[in-house]
């Protein structure tokens, strides 16, 4: 059976600069799959390339077999392949309930029937997911007035909404206070496997992904360095150097 994204030799440039060059990967169904790489290897233009944020030069993109790389953002979403950000884009002037109703606009786009939601069965979703991500005490506040930490997990509460079939997380970690992120590992092993949300992740912070990924891939200079499980991975020497390089 194909895995539920394939990416063939894609290949992706920004006028002279190279950022993704043949790559090849898979996300097989159920699992969770990291992506690391030192900075600017290329991983967010991949991940932007997979959601249709930009065409690609060369190459395929597949997701359950269909071909995507032509489909525009709002299309793929629909499919159910959905990504989030290193900066995190909530409406900070807005309650996170009302942040969690208007996110499934990705997936409806009638911002009417959205708001008329609110005494549906969307409202109580809300209030339940806001609960797993560990925020419904706070779901009346303004999202701007949460922590980023917390804006962080908010926005993963509203990529749950939509429920996706794929869940793409740009450095989930990143900016979120030390101990809160053996949670925020909980809540996205259990996403994983409670909801069946399949992930590709970016992280940077090693502990994380070693932790969470099944497989990991590594890029560098825009192609795919190696890829095989964490163990494998924390001792390649390639990934090490790489590294070790760039710092
Ligand atoms: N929109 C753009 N226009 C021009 N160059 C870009 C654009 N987006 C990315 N690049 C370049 O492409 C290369 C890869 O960048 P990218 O952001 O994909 O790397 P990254 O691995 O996600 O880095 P980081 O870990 O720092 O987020 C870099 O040289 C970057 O400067």
């Amino acid at each position: 059976m194909s895995a539920l994204l394939e990416v063939k030799n894609v290949s992706k440039a920004f006028g002279g600069v190279q950022a993704n060059s043949g790559i090849s990967l898979e996300v097989p169904e159920g699992k969770i799959i990291g992506l690391i790489g030192p900075n600017g290897s290329g991983k967010t233009t991949l991940f932007s390339s997979i959601v249709g944020y930009h065409p690609i030069d060369s190459g395929s993109i597949r997701f359950e077999g269909s071909e995507i790389s032509k489909m525009r953002v709002r299309q793929i979403a629909r499919r159910g392949l959905l990504r989030t950000f290193q900066q995190t884009r909530i409406y900070g002037g807005m309650t996170c309930v009302q942040n969690m109703l208007i996110s499934t606009s990705m997936r409806d786009q009638t911002l009417g029937r959205l708001f008329a939601s609110q005494k549906s069965g969307e409202h109580g979703r809300a209030e339940e997911l806001l609960e797993f991500v560990g925020l419904y005490q706070k779901r009346h506040l303004m999202a701007g007035d949460l922590s980023f930490g917390q804006q962080k997990l908010l926005e993963f509460a509203m990529a749950l909404m939509n429920e996706p079939r794929l869940l793409m997380l740009d450095e989930p970690t990143a900016g979120i206070n030390p101990t809160l992120i053996n949670g925020l590992i909980d809540r996205l092993k259990h996403a994983n496997t409670t909801f069946g949300i399949t992930l590709f992740v970016i992280e940077h912070n090693m502990r994380v992904i070693m932790n969470l990924a099944e497989h990991i891939y590594c890029l560098a200079h825009g192609e795919l360095l190696a890829d095989g499980k964490p163990e494998e991975i924390q001792n390649d020497q390639r990934v090490l150097d790489a590294y070790l390089g760039a710092h």
